[in-house]
């Protein structure tokens, strides 16, 4: 029989899960989806069932071998990429998870947070994890677990459960129970894991009161971790790839070299800058982290997080009714000369990199009689490309090299118009890819590199295809005053700035 030359990536996403076979040119064959449902039991409190996550990965992966035309026996290894830092608890004999996942927007540790923060530990945290101290990350929702689920700190203590984020509890499932591992890039996001010896932390499993007998090993981005039970889709395939999704889509964007990055842009965006095998430390309070660890050598990234990107242009369309699709602001941003002075800052639950400032709150400023909707749907677009620019600031001066270009991917990104603002205002050619399920491909990449159907990094680099790319042309002094512009306005929704 013909070797399988075909790879299955699961995206297990915070809003949907999607499954894409791709062929041995990393062309897209089949594609299948399901979104899921979201669960708010409390102000700030974000949680997602364990067992929706499970029944959707098994669905679309079932439904695109099959649109495939295909049988497991075709599929030469499965990719794993999943929402990052969402915290899982199950039971060891059965599997069965002792509670619904906290989601990685989940807040209900903030207090907790402060309290480790004002304690002084924030200096070890960062040290050993590239991390800051927020409720954004694996280990104080852990520890809400095990204080909070009846019993369960006992039963952890006498081995009878695991932990994991969402690529963890899939293996364990497609396995049958016998594999409990995560790879480097999602032990990187819990704060349990020094990024520098790439192992679990004895101080901060001790700092967060973590029984170490919960925590999975911790594995390469790229080997063959476990096979899946050939119950589940005909045949044992190969599980021999497994990365968070914003790395996952930096290595889907074949970004492997030093100084190369990526921007995702969906609901928020999350830059990533590859730095090679240097960890850069942050002063400017941006992540490091993991990229991806292949054949055992680790590279390291430096991370921005924007909360609110696309979630600006959905709040046009569903909060203002300001537009009816998303892609109108396209042709609307084009039909205004300028931005008319109106600005917005985006935001809405805070601000994110570089600023981190929870009480941060949204606005538009500069509104005359003569500001259209269409100056507003431009200062929307436009506040993404600020945002984008601050972090670029933020990591150059943290020492990062510059960037030759920035490679763009996400739902957003098929806005043109926005794409151009980006080069514009970051003097940076920025490039679109042909395929914009970067996340899913490097998912791909990740397994197929490891069971040889691709050679490396360079093999796989070689397989993305840029389907578009925006040359910087605005002139210094308009781009000087935009960034002046913004500067003020983000001045007014710090929540630092606002007295009582
Ligand atoms: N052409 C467009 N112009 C501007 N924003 C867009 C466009 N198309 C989609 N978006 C925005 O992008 C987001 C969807 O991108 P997607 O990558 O699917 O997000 P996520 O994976 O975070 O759910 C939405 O917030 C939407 O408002
Ligand atoms: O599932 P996404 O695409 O919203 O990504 C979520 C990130 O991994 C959170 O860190």
């Amino acid at each position: 029989m013909a070797e399988p030359r075909h790879i299955l990536a699961i995206d297990q996403g915070t809003t949907s899960t999607r499954s894409i076979v791709f062929d041995a040119e990393a062309r897209v064959v089949a594609t299948a989806q399901r979104e899921f449902a979201q669960h708010y039991p409390a102000q700030g409190w974000v949680e997602h069932e364990p067992e929706d996550i499970w029944r959707d990965v098994l669905a679309t992966a079932r439904e695109a071998i099959a649109e495939a035309g295909l049988t497991a026996a075709g599929i030469a290894a499965i990719g794993i990429t999943n929402q990052r830092e969402t915290t899982l608890l199950w039971d060891r004999a059965t599997g069965e998870p002792l509670h619904r996942a906290i989601v990685w927007q989940d807040r209900r540790t903030a207090d907790a947070c402060e309290r480790l923060k004002k304690a002084g530990h924030e200096a070890l945290v960062r040290a050993r994890t590239g991390l800051l101290i927020d409720p954004y990350f694996s280990a104080t929702k852990l520890a809400w677990l095990l204080d909070h689920v009846e019993g369960a700190r006992e039963r952890a203590e006498r081995g009878e459960l695991a932990f994991g984020t969402v690529d963890s509890f899939l293996l364990w499932r497609m396995t049958g129970g016998r594999v409990h591992a995560t790879d480097a890039t999602n032990a990187s996001r819990t704060m349990l894991f020094d990024i520098h010896r790439q192992e679990w932390s004895r101080e901060l499993i001790a700092l967060f009161a973590i029984p170490a007998s919960l925590l999975p090993e911790v594995r390469d981005s790229s080997e063959i971790v476990g096979h899946c039970d050939a119950g589940l889709f005909g045949a044992p395939i190969p599980i021999a790839g497994m990365a968070g999704d914003q790395q996952a889509a930096l290595v889907g964007q074949g970004c492997f070299d030093p100084g190369s990055a990526k921007a995702t842009y969906g609901t928020g965006c999350f830059m990533l800058l590859n730095t090679g095998e240097r960890p850069v430390a942050s002063v400017n309070r941006l992540l490091t982290t993991t990229a991806y660890r292949i054949d055992g050598e680790t590279s390291y990234a430096v991370e921005g997080s924007i909360f609110v990107a696309g979630a600006a242009i959905k709040w046009l369309r569903d909060g203002l009714g300001l537009i009816t699709h998303a892609s109108q602001t396209d042709d609307m941003a084009t039909r205004v000369e300028d931005n008319g002075g109106v600005y917005m800052v985006p935001a809405f639950v805070g601000l994110g990199a570089p600023h981190w400032d929870a009480h941060a709150r949204g606005l538009i400023c500069g509104l005359t009689l003569g500001t259209s909707a269409a100056h507003v749907a431009r200062a929307a677009l436009e506040s993404v490309g600020y945002q984008t620019a601050d972090l670029i600031t933020a990591m150059i001066d943290d020492g990062a090299a510059k960037p030759a270009l920035l490679r763009v991917d996400g739902g957003m990104s098929a806005n043109d118009w926005l794409c151009q603002f980006l080069a514009d205002i970051l003097e940076l050619p920025v490039e679109r890819p042909a395929n914009l399920e970067t996340t899913a491909l490097g998912a791909a990449f990740l397994a197929g590199m490891a069971v040889g159907l691709w050679d490396g990094r360079a093999g796989v680099a070689a397989l993305t295809r840029q389907a578009a790319r925006f040359e910087p042309a605005g002139d210094p002094d308009t781009r000087a005053a935009l960034l002046a512009g913004w500067r003020q306005a983000l001045a007014r929704a710090l929540g630092r700035q606002v007295s009582e």
